[in-house]
């Protein structure tokens, strides 16, 4: 197993040296919910304004759009990111369901099971969409009262369900109804078991997809990282030479994956979902190139 953990001066600088591209994952990386992880600021700002490396942030966290997330890196006091540097697994179901089942836009509709992230960049690439926040699914099901129920809509043609922080019986049973049909396709954004959050773990997108999965007995079309088609997306936008290129990232299945399959050298922090026995274990067969503590130990080495 060729890996190597990054603990001194010298392998930050030799690791930092190799690579001119950065595609970094977001939650348990860069932060844990809406708190900076320790010296984050100081290793993106080194990276940008001192060695002038490309940033790219490759998040499957569905719940924002691009426009959202730009925001929440600069309330955070990261104001040196452009929105064509950010990709998320709702900008990537969006590309999907438009490019490749290349829906009607005048008469097709999407059933979303997710939150406003999905539903703005359904609406940036001008995809009708059902469902997602509105209220009305909020409220306790009964087939008899469910106005999405008695009203089945002929006209979704997708089904697309992310990570859903109000998800219910209501919104999986209308979900259902829709994946019994055999034409309507079923696309998710992510397949994340859990993300951080502080010093917890929280249910993550993958959750809400097995108990659709469940329900309807049918398998979803996943957009996010590990898929490649981001990192497509990611290479035509960018240009980026892969040789040059480091995916970071917090889960194993997901980042690390993505970084591998697309060829990039990967590094794992520790400071999110995946710890150093995870790493070791016999059941784990995604290996990182590399692995520290979290990120800002990167700056914090190379300053110390
Ligand atoms: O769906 C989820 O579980 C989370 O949104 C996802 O795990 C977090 O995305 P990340 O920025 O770590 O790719
Ligand atoms: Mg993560």
């Amino acid at each position: 197993m060729d890996i190597s953990k990054i603990t001194s001066k010298e392998q930050a600088v030799g690791f930092l040296n190799q690579f001119d591209n950065f595609l970094f994952d977001c939650d348990g990386v860069i932060w844990s919910g809406n708190t900076l992880l320790p010296k984050t600021i100081e290793i993106l700002t080194y990276l940008k304004m001192e060695l002038h490396k490309n940033l790219i942030f490759v998040s499957n966290n569905s719940t924002k759009s691009r426009e959202e997330y730009l925001k929440k890196f600069r309330k955070l006091g990261i104001n040196f990111i452009n929105k064509n540097e950010i990709f998320n697994s709702s900008f990537a179901s969006a590309i999907y369901i438009e490019k490749i089942l290349n829906v009607n836009k005048e008469t097709d509709k999407v059933f979303v099971i997710g939150m406003r992230g999905i539903e703005g960049e359904l609406r940036e690439a001008g995809i009708k969409y059902i469902g997602g926040e509105d209220i009305r699914l909020d409220d306790k099901f009964s087939v008899e009262e469910s106005e999405y129920f008695q009203n089945l809509d002929p006209s979704v043609k997708v089904v697309l369900a992310g990570l859903d922080l109000n998800i219910n019986y209501h919104r999986l049973a209308i979900g259902l109804q829709y994946l019994l049909r055999p034409e309507v396709f079923f696309v998710s954004t992510n397949i994340d078991s859990t993300f951080p959050n502080g010093k917890f773990k929280l249910p993550g997108a993958g959750t809400m997809i097995k108990a659709l999965e469940t329900c309807s007995n049918r398998k979803s079309i996943s957009c996010g990282k590990p898929n490649l088609n981001m990192m497509k997306s990611i290479i035509k936008e960018h240009n980026i030479d892969i040789s040059r290129s480091v995916m970071v990232g917090d889960r194993l299945n997901t980042d690390i994956k993505f970084g591998k399959l697309g060829g990039l050298s990967t590094l794992l922090v520790l400071s999110g979902i995946c710890s150093e026995e995870d790493v070791f274990s016999k059941d784990n067969d995604v290996v990182p190139n590399y692995y520290i503590n979290k990120l800002g130990d990167l700056y914090e080495l190379i300053h110390e």
